[in-house]
């Protein structure tokens, strides 16, 4: 029998982010171009009497650790598919958190596509990618992105994927905030800022979101001066009005010299995209001298998804 199983997930980063109008069941359609980014969540599980979740990291004392945990609710949603109610709950669940906890980059979301591989894996469960994918989408629109990782277009609430080629490797700087925003209060403040601006148009009826094709092109040859150009996130405004500060993190990434600088998703979290890797280091050198960041990270993408690092049936 497995002792346990060890699952890695990236985070993300939306290159673009596309928001169409309020939905009947409250939420927006979008053209959700992801980037899956080498910042991981390692996640373990283990053989235990109840279901039990534990976090270790840097923001983990932010991390819910009862059944509203995201991986605590994909154990569960394949235990209860697969028939195993009664023995399902009991598995510990280790979260070895590097992802920042509300900050834009799908976090908790790894976590629950962590959890489902990692389970599948240590009951032996057999689930197929699509099924795995199926319970992905009912725990998050951002949740099948994380099990596939890459780079990905999400249409409907993000959840229905068309994979995306990548022709070479992006450098990214991200801004960590202090403290996190609310993904449902960002997409609120987009929708009142729209009502607010003056057009007379409804939430309801904003033109359907489509994918950039000069993003596409950029995504597909490489090119990162030409992603640079064509990044957008509809969700930024809102971000920043949520949270002014962020102006000045973008303003001193772009001073600095990055190609893009934008919000990373819901935020606060913000990104700068970079030529290379000593472009990468100058731009993280002067966010962190500018004092209006909590902290920095250097990465780059497209990254794998979740992937069995240890343990299997
Ligand atoms: C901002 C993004 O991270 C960009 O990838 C995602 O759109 C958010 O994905 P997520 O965190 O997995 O969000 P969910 O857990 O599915 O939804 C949380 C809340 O965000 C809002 N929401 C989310 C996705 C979407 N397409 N429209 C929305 O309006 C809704 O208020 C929803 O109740
Ligand atoms: N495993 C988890 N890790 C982090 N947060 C979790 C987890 N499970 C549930 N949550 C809850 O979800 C909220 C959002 O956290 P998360 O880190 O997923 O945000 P995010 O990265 O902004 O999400 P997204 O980019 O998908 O909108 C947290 O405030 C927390 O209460």
């Amino acid at each position: 029998m497995t002792a346990s199983v060890t699952v890695r997930v990236p985070a993300k980063v939306n290159v673009q982010l596309a928001v169409g109008g309020l939905r009947p069941d409250g939420f927006h359609d979008l053209a959700n171009v992801f980037l899956a980014v080498g910042l991981y969540d390692e996640v373990t599980v283990a053989p235990a009497d109840e279901l039990r979740v534990t976090c270790t990291g840097p923001d983990a004392g932010q991390v819910p650790l009862d059944r509203t945990n995201l991986a605590a609710r994909a154990a569960l949603a394949l235990a209860e598919r697969h028939g195993r109610d009664g023995r399902g709950g009991g598995v510990h669940i280790h979260i070895d958190k590097d992802i920042p906890v509300a900050g834009g980059m799908a976090g908790g979301s790894a976590d629950g596509a962590g959890a489902l591989l990692a389970c599948d894996a240590l009951w032996g469960t057999g689930a197929s990618r699509e099924e795995l994918l199926e319970i992905c989408a009912e725990l998050g629109s951002d949740v099948p992105f994380s099990l596939v990782g890459g780079a990905a277009l999400g249409r409907g609430r993000g959840e229905l994927l068309t994979p995306l080629e990548v022709g070479g490797t992006f450098h990214w700087v991200f801004a960590v905030a202090d403290g996190g925003l609310s993904t449902p209060a960002v997409y609120a403040e987009c929708d009142r800022l729209r009502e607010t601006s003056g057009t007379g148009a409804g939430v309801a009826d904003v033109p359907d979101p489509e994918a950039s094709a000069a993003l596409l092109d950029a995504l597909r040859t490489g090119d990162a001066a030409a992603l640079a150009a064509a990044v957008s996130n509809d969700l930024q405004a809102a971000a920043v009005s949520l949270r002014p500060s962020l102006a000045a993190t973008l303003a001193a990434g772009t001073e600095a010299g990055a190609l893009a600088a934008m919000v990373s998703g819901s935020g606060p979290t913000t990104a700068f995209l970079v030529t290379d890797e000593a472009e990468a280091a100058k731009v993280a050198d002067a966010l962190r001298a500018s004092g209006t960041c909590r902290s920095v990270r250097v990465t780059s993408g497209p990254a794998a998804g979740a992937t069995v690092l240890r343990g299997s049936n």
